[in-house]
């Protein structure tokens, strides 16, 4: 028999637990970043259950590969998220779907411990995540005391609950960020698109402007585009594109952003520099370009490109347009100025083949 006070204290401390949950819900459920997914659900985790060290293991891979690049590179998130092969999550929970609790034998789950945490960790919760059914990654709660989670003494239902929430919310922010994603980057290099440089240039303008700094536009479109296409076909085409696109991302670097405008065109935007910088960039694009033709199939396709820029204090543009307009007029007076040479020796290899 049960004393009524034992049951009310049950229930209560059931409410509590309810309350905790509930609040953790509210706070992750409308964030559609999942930096902040991560951020916000292991700080309130920690805070609303007392736990010492909360972090989450994603794997790599489809769903989830597009977060590598964002969240790998955020230095609030360096304890918080850890991408982690799909085999060492399995050769730890195996084909378990429900949390498991460990506090003996901790040398078995090192890979899926932040490494600041390997020697202070005496137990954790390992709670599965799933997207669709399928193993994404892990939600984990460690402590230094080996007997938080303890297998024996603690059952594991509450933290199940737990991890079925969490795996709903991650589910909801990655499909919201795949589509901001595809929205944004076109498809066949992942660059920027065309909408994205008119919002960007058009803010940058703006800004530029009122603190009367530089703003500098390239335009960059590779020569004979069709001339390979036709004759290596569209596949050699596209892969000429990635590699172009590949290599302005490693030029441009941290300086600015990479834009596919449209077709073989390309652009990108370095705020704050001047016309010569961004040329130098555009230089040494194209000089690598030339020294390093394509591998594609048996050929080495050579690939050249031409470019223009313009920059808002030595060429005033009216609004961001006209930059715009300015850097596609130099591409194509350049273009011109060089269509008897440069393309020949496309042209020429492009002979050889047909
Ligand atoms: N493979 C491939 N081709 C594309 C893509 N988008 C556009 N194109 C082709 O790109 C070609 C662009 O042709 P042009 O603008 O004449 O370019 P070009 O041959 O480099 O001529 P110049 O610019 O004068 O040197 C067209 O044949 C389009 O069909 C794409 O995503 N992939």
């Amino acid at each position: 028999m049960h004393d009524i006070n034992e049951l009310i204290d049950n229930v209560r401390h059931n409410e509590e637990i309810a309350r905790k949950f509930f609040e953790i819900e509210r706070c992750i459920l409308s964030i559609g970043r999942c930096d902040q997914f991560v951020s916000t659900l292991t700080k309130e985790v920690q805070k609303q259950f007392c736990v010492p060290y909360v972090w989450i293991n994603l794997i790599p891979e489809a769903p989830l590969s597009h977060l590598v690049e964002s969240l790998e590179k955020l230095p609030d998130l360096r304890d918080r998220v850890l991408f982690t092969p799909r085999r060492s999550m399995v050769d730890i929970i195996k084909s378990s779907n429900k949390t498991i609790l460990i506090n003996s034998d901790m040398p078995q789950c090192l890979s899926i411990i932040p490494e600041t945490y390997r020697h202070i960790v005496s137990s954790v919760a390992i709670s599965p995540l799933t997207i669709d059914g399928e193993l994404v990654g892990l939600f984990c709660q460690a402590d230094s005391d080996s007997s938080r989670y303890d297998a024996t003494t603690k059952d594991t239902f509450l933290l199940d609950q737990l991890a079925i929430k969490i795996s709903i919310c991650l589910s909801n922010v990655t499909a919201r960020e795949k589509l901001e994603y595809l929205a944004t980057r076109d498809s066949l290099t992942g660059l920027l698109n065309r909408r994205q440089l008119e919002l960007m240039l058009e803010r940058e303008f703006i800004r530029s402007k009122k603190q009367g700094r530089d703003l500098t536009v390239v335009f960059i479109d590779c020569d004979a585009f069709k001339a390979i296409n036709d004759t290596l076909g569209h596949n050699c085409g596209d892969e000429v594109l990635e590699y172009i696109a590949r290599r302005l991302l490693r030029s441009v670097n941290k300086q600015g952003l990479v834009f596919r405008f449209a077709g073989d065109e390309f652009v990108f935007v370095v705020p704050g520099k001047s016309s010569d910088t961004a040329a130098l960039i555009a230089e040494k694009t194209q000089e690598y370009l030339q020294a390093n033709p394509l591998r594609y199939k048996s050929n080495l396709v050579p690939i050249t490109i031409s470019y223009g820029s313009a920059s808002m204090l030595s060429d005033k543009p009216n609004n961001y347009k006209h930059l715009l307009k300015i850097a596609d007029e130099r591409l194509y007076d350049y273009k011109n100025s060089r269509r008897r040479s440069v393309p020949t020796k496309v042209f020429k290899f492009l002979n050889k083949l047909r």
